[in-house]
């Protein structure tokens, strides 16, 4: 048996994500955690990352990340089918196809299935777990949203708790652990008019079967959410293990090496730009993978940055699917008004970004790993949430957290300029800046702690360990550390 087969033979974790950049890194940060504990660790996902790294790399397809290996399978669609114009096709396509396919490259790649200790799944591809349950392998799930989300869809597709309905859709949702809020700061998937069918569906349905998780793992740590945390503890424990991110931005490059992929090139020379610039002066922009925003917002952010003549630098991903309405474009006047002040890339290295001391806060659309990037990076938020988990992560960062402003949107739906300026100087300067600011390092603290040995995290990873390699005598996964 060649060699890297024994392996598979022997503490092997298979870690299962969705095709996204955001769901794909926090896992595998959790498998360098665990094979800093013994485990060996491989992690599939769609073919559609293999195609997209390579694009990036413009080298040959990797197949590890430091020492992770990474095996694709397909979804069931060609390369350059526009999944994000017909998600509900897509993931209605992926849930049929992606089971089959992924036990054939179980199959394929291991000799004896049922040695494996442990399939780790994402929310986002749940029928993880029927594959397991066809080899007999116990599964968990990293939850890669806060835990404030997993309660909040827990106690809505189990209908334990009052939600909006088409008939009362502005009615405050009170949840234990949680702030009460209004329906702008709920998760688009629990609206009534939400229209993205296959999300509520799938969630709907994954809640309701959670037994089929022995372990819910959760990229978050104790110390920042522990209200929501402990709510869930009489229901459906979950134990956070995070914050997921790169180890420079815990102090821990030293001793751990990081494991990510990069779908897109990163436009190094922005950090030069950085470089140049007086500390805690630039607002930095970004909306992360998948937002397109519409050309209005643009707009008004393209007027916002211009008004306030502070230094900026924005990342403006191009669409991968360009409309002829201008969504996710810049206004053709901005570049050239505003050349003396700030850059522009198509997709920036953002942990080095957010660590760099020239930056002063982030314009964000809320994605939950930039949340985590920004907390360990100790600088404030501005919140401009879209949809999906977003809304309720800036009602945390707002109210929770309190790190962040949040831009309100007005009355059809659309931002001015002028709302977003009073963000960005509220957050910039006096006593309401330097209060978030406070905040903010007080939670990178936190965060270099908790992962730290015998942290609240790096005490459930440890947990999770010996329950998966048989080394507990308690195995009924309630324990978190914290609780
Ligand atoms: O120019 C950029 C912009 C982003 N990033 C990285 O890309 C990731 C973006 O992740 P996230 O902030 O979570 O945003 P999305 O990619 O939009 O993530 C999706 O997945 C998240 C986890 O489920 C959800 O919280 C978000 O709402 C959802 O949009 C982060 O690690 C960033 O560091 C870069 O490296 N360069
Ligand atoms: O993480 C999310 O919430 C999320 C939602 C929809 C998507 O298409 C996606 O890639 C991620």
């Amino acid at each position: 048996m060649a060699q890297a087969e024994e392996k598979r033979e022997e503490n092997h974790v298979l870690l299962v994500a969705f095709s996204s950049q955001g769901h794909i890194n926090p896992m595998l940060r959790l498998g360098k955690r665990l094979a800093a504990r013994g485990i060996h660790v491989s992690l599939a996902t769609t073919e559609i990352v293999r195609h997209r790294m390579l694009k990036s790399s413009g080298a040959g397809p990797a197949d590890h990340v430091t020492g992770i290996e990474l095996l694709f399978f397909s979804d069931g669609l060609s390369l350059d089918y526009d999944w994000k114009t017909n998600l509900d096709v897509y993931m209605d396509i992926l849930g049929k196809q992606g089971p089959s396919n992924l036990s054939a490259l179980i199959k394929e790649h291991y000799t004896s299935p049922k040695k494996l200790l442990c399939l780790v799944t994402n929310p986002f591809v749940p029928w993880v777990s029927d594959v397991a349950a066809e080899y007999n392998i116990p599964c968990a799930m990293l939850w890669i949203q806060p835990c404030a989300l997993y309660a909040i869809y827990y106690r809505c597709f189990n209908k334990l708790s009052a939600f909006p309905t088409l008939t009362d859709p502005d009615m405050i949702v009170e949840l234990p652990g949680l702030p009460s809020m209004e329906k702008e700061d709920l998760p688009s998937f629990v609206l009534p008019n939400n229209p993205f069918g296959s999300f509520p569906k799938l969630f709907s349905e994954l809640f309701q079967v959670m037994e089929k998780f022995k372990w819910v793992l959760g990229n978050s740590f104790y110390e920042l959410e522990k209200h929501v945390i402990d709510s869930m503890c009489e229901l459906y424990p979950i134990r956070p293990t995070g914050p997921l991110v790169p180890p420079t931005l815990l102090g821990q490059d030293q001793e751990l090496e990081d494991a990510s992929v990069d779908m897109w090139k990163s436009d190094e020379t922005c950090i030069e730009w950085l470089t140049q610039q007086p500390p805690s002066s630039v607002i930095y922009v970004s909306f992360g993978s998948i937002v397109v925003l519409p050309a209005k917002q643009m707009e008004a952010i393209a007027t916002a940055l211009k008004n306030v003549k502070r230094p900026f630098l924005w990342v403006v991903k191009p669409p991968e699917f360009p409309t002829p309405d201008g969504a996710g474009q810049l206004p053709s006047w901005f570049l050239e008004e505003t050349k003396d002040q700030g850059q522009v890339v198509r997709w920036s290295p953002q942990t080095r970004v957010l660590s760099h001391p020239a930056v002063a806060c982030f314009i964000t659309h809320c994605g939950w790993n930039s949340m985590l990037e920004t907390i360990c990076s100790g600088i404030p938020l501005i919140a401009y949430p879209q949809w999906t988990d977003q809304p309720t992560n800036a009602k945390l960062i707002v109210d929770v957290f309190k790190i962040g402003v949040r831009i309100k949107k007005e009355g059809d739906g659309n931002i001015s300029s002028e709302v977003i300026e009073k963000c960005i100087e509220e957050v910039m300067v006096g006593p309401v800046a330097e209060q978030l600011r406070k905040n903010a390092m007080a939670l990178k603290a936190e965060a270099q702690k908790v992962v730290a040995a015998g942290g609240s995290s790096d005490e459930n990873i440890r947990l999770f360990v010996e329950e998966i390699t048989g080394d507990s005598c308690k195995k009924d996964g309630s324990r978190n550390v914290g609780i």
